[in-house]
């Protein structure tokens, strides 16, 4: 257990807290605000409570020069009609001025640095600029549970210098996959999507060991029918991975884990909105065709699962779901994540808007907002940025 903002005295106290706010942006606007809005009650608590909060953050990979396009001016701007008070933005993400505004901070007072990744020291750790900011407070509170999988200066190297507390985020977050790992509610049923089977090989892996149903669907599926033999014609998949998919095929059937794979699938000559469609049994894929998206077989049967599973964790679409044409099989998982009473955990930027595409946040229990930190968090592996946090007394 770490230890929260709850167990500290943070009356009068400057806090240097490190949120996630890469939000998804297009010309300026935030298009997506729902990590912002996740670390609200821990702002207004700091807040409420008196203390003066220096945050941090980053946004997109700036190759750690300044890049106007990757500010966090319009982010200071949105913060600030969320909290409905002012957020100083010194357009800064070190230095003397910096250093000169948080000592003359008044509780309750907010100062957001610029993109932490404007300095080249950000992501090498460097020893300095953590020294920097650490000098900046007293207290170090982490919210950004996105970014946990990363040893920055900034989710690392500061919090080495101060007492440092988990957020409500970063608790909750902790909390609820710490329980999917280590006491799940059974039936445990796991849906992985996505197009990159190599950044999920470890997690497939890893949840085989813990769920009872693996229900597998996107274009990771297509190197695990390769793998089962199937002609999967001009559809995106990774012929150096089919061993590996293989292996994990074999070591499900030995376990005595159902791993499902599609029966049947959408395809098309191109992911376009206009291309024509088919949709196919998985041993009839045309030879010039890609698999785009689950079929209604599947999803039938894939719902089924879900409707009687007293656990789901999902991460990953199930086709190209961002054109229009191939995005049922993603919605349909969605609704029946909504309408199963499962507990239910979704992570991972497509599976999260497909939810909120659908209108249905409300309906999951827990929205992760961690994507590479979710996954690597249920693979097993212990995070920097959580392990750099005080275990509670
Ligand atoms: N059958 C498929 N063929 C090609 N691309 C796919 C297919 N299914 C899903 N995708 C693509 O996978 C991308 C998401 O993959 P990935 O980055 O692995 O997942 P996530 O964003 O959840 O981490 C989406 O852009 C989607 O269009
Ligand atoms: O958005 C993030 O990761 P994600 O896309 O895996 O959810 C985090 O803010 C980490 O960003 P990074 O992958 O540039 O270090």
């Amino acid at each position: 257990m770490k230890a929260t903002i709850r167990d500290v005295d943070v009356t009068h106290r400057r806090v240097f807290v490190r949120v996630d706010y890469n939000v998804p942006m297009k010309e300026g606007q935030i298009t997506d605000d729902t990590r912002i809005r996740a670390s609200l009650p821990t702002l207004e608590d700091l807040i409420q409570r008196g203390a003066k909060l220096i945050l941090a953050s980053h946004l997109g990979r700036p190759k750690g020069t300044a890049d106007p396009a990757y500010s966090l001016a319009p982010v200071a701007a949105h913060l600030s009609r969320l909290l409905r008070r002012p957020v100083a933005f010194p357009g800064q993400v070190a230095g003397p001025e910096v250093a000169d505004f948080a000592q003359r901070m008044q509780p309750g007072e907010v100062l957001l640095l610029e993109n932490v990744r404007f300095h080249p020291g950000e992501t090498r750790n460097d020893p300095e600029l953590a020294r920097s900011w650490a000098d900046l407070a007293e207290l170090y509170v982490s919210d950004a549970f996105g970014t946990a999988h990363r040893a920055h200066a900034s989710t690392v190297g500061v919090a080495e210098h101060l007492p440092a507390y988990a957020g409500y985020l970063m608790d909750k977050e902790i909390t609820v996959l710490s329980r999917v790992l280590a006491a799940p509610e059974r039936p445990f049923v796991a849906v992985i999507g996505g197009a990159k089977i190599k950044d999920k090989i470890g997690v497939i892996e890893s949840l085989l060991k813990k769920v009872d149903v693996l229900l597998l669907g996107g274009g990771l599926a297509n190197t695990f029918l390769a793998a089962k033999g199937f002609d999967v014609g001009a559809s995106l998949y990774e012929p150096e991975q089919v061993d590996v998919a293989r292996r994990l095929v074999e070591q499900a059937e030995s376990r005595g884990t159902h791993l499902l794979l599609p029966v049947d699938v959408v395809t098309a000559p191109a992911p376009e909105p206009d291309a024509p469609r088919e949709i196919v049994d998985i041993s009839a894929i045309p030879g010039s065709s890609q698999a785009l998206d689950i079929g209604p077989k599947t999803v039938e049967h894939y719902r089924r699962e879900l409707m009687s599973a007293r656990l789901i964790l999902w991460n990953g679409p199930m086709g190209v779901f961002e054109v229009p044409p191939f995005a049922e099989g993603t919605y349909a998982v969605a609704r029946a994540v909504a309408d199963s009473e499962a507990e239910s955990v979704v992570g991972g930027g497509d599976s999260l808007a497909a939810i909120e595409g659908a209108g249905l946040a409300r309906r999951i229990s827990h929205l992760s907002t961690g994507g590479g930190a979710t996954l690597e968090f249920l693979e097993g592996k212990i995070l920097p940025g959580v392990a750099v946090l005080q275990d509670r007394a």
